[in-house]
């Protein structure tokens, strides 16, 4: 083993590397038994139009793990695409990894909205369902998705709690529909509310991260309950900004390698898996690649944010403390 790299697990965090040389297809393991694979395809601002052509080429091109959700409208092009490639048989539906989301007006209708993804995505089952956000949102409101009151504020579902809709979730692996079932932006404020009211422990919580914000206080309280962490936005999101970060590009040119596969190797070498959205066949290509982090690297990524601040790049107006402590 490279002895920068064993330096630092010895020392520093004994199992943060659990894979020293990383595909986008290493599983990493889930509390359920099963595995999901290191990098996914994000759906998310993906266009009608555009989406099937890249879940198609992500999927022929090796992806095996694509991440949807109601909310993104998109997910019937997404089952085109599904369908495609399993009828030319470039795959089989079981080395697929499908996750989707329950969206924020569903909460009181769980498996109503499970049903609707199912549906527009042509599956039997999705691997990872997911609470998009801890937030009931008025299921008859003047949106639905995103109902507003008459001031523009999100019109809010006071009636049920995030504990309520977990109960629900808790019904769905027994049904098939959801092989495994998890959380997504949840702090650790939210999570010490629901866990100690769970008969299953969420397999997942995806969360916004990357060397702007690292969040390791939920890494770490994640890892301590064996809930897998998924990265989203590793990219800096839309336009990608953290592409042009300095440290980035040095760290890349160190290794031969675009700054992308640096972001997203980044996860990998903390245990996480990790998504990357692109309509775009290059980046769909390029970003498959990842390679190993040393203990330097990963020092000078995480110095990033200490010396620039944290910033988050996705924070919906709920209109609700979600416990991040970078928001208070
Ligand atoms: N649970 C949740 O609440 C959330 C989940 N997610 C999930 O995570 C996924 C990824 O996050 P997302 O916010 O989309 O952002 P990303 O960090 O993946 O960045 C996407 C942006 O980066 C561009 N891009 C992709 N690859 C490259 C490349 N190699 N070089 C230059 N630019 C590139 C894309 O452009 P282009 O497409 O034009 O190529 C797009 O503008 C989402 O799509 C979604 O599936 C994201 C946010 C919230
Ligand atoms: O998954 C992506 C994001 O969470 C996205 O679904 C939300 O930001 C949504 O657009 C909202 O405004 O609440």
């Amino acid at each position: 083993m490279n002895p920068t790299l064993s330096k630092f697990m010895l020392a520093r965090t004994p199992d943060r590397i659990l894979h020293p040389t990383p595909t986008m297809n290493t599983p990493l393991p889930l509390n359920t038994g099963a595995t999901i694979p290191a990098l996914g395809l994000g759906t998310w601002q993906s266009e009608p139009g555009q989406v099937k052509a890249a879940v198609v080429h992500a999927i022929e091109s090796g992806y095996r793990h694509i991440d949807c959700a109601f909310c993104y409208q998109n997910e019937d092009e997404v089952g085109e695409a599904l369908k495609e490639v399993l009828a030319k048989k470039v795959v089989k539906r079981e080395e697929l990894f499908i996750t989707t989301k329950l969206w924020c007006t569903f909460h009181t209708r769980v498996e109503e909205g499970l049903g609707k993804s199912l549906k527009a995505l042509g599956l039997d089952y999705v691997d990872l369902f997911l609470v998009h956000w801890p937030v009931p949102m008025n299921p008859k409101g003047n949106h639905p998705l995103f109902p507003k009151f008459p001031d523009g504020s999100r019109d809010l579902d006071k009636s049920t709690t995030h504990i309520d809709t977990w109960k629900s979730m808790e019904k769905l692996p027994e049904t098939g529909k959801a092989k495994a079932i998890g959380v997504a932006n949840y702090s650790v404020k939210f999570l010490e509310e629901l866990l100690p009211t769970t008969t299953i422990t969420p397999a997942v919580n995806q969360i916004e991260n990357h060397p702007y914000l690292p969040q390791q206080e939920i890494v770490d309280f994640c890892k301590g309950k064996g809930i897998h962490i998924t990265a989203y936005s590793p990219l800096g999101s839309t336009g990608s900004p953290l592409m042009k970060e300095e440290v980035v590009i040095e760290v890349a040119k160190k290794h031969s390698v675009e700054p992308g596969t640096v972001l997203l190797s980044y996860h990998v070498a903390r245990g996480s898996s990790v998504l990357a959205k692109s309509v775009t066949p290059a980046r769909i290509e390029s970003n498959r690649k990842l390679t190993t982090l040393d203990a330097d690297d990963m020092e000078k990524l995480e110095g990033i944010s200490k010396a620039k601040g944290f910033t988050r790049f996705v924070y919906p107006a709920f209109g609700v403390n979600m416990g991040f402590p970078d928001k208070q």
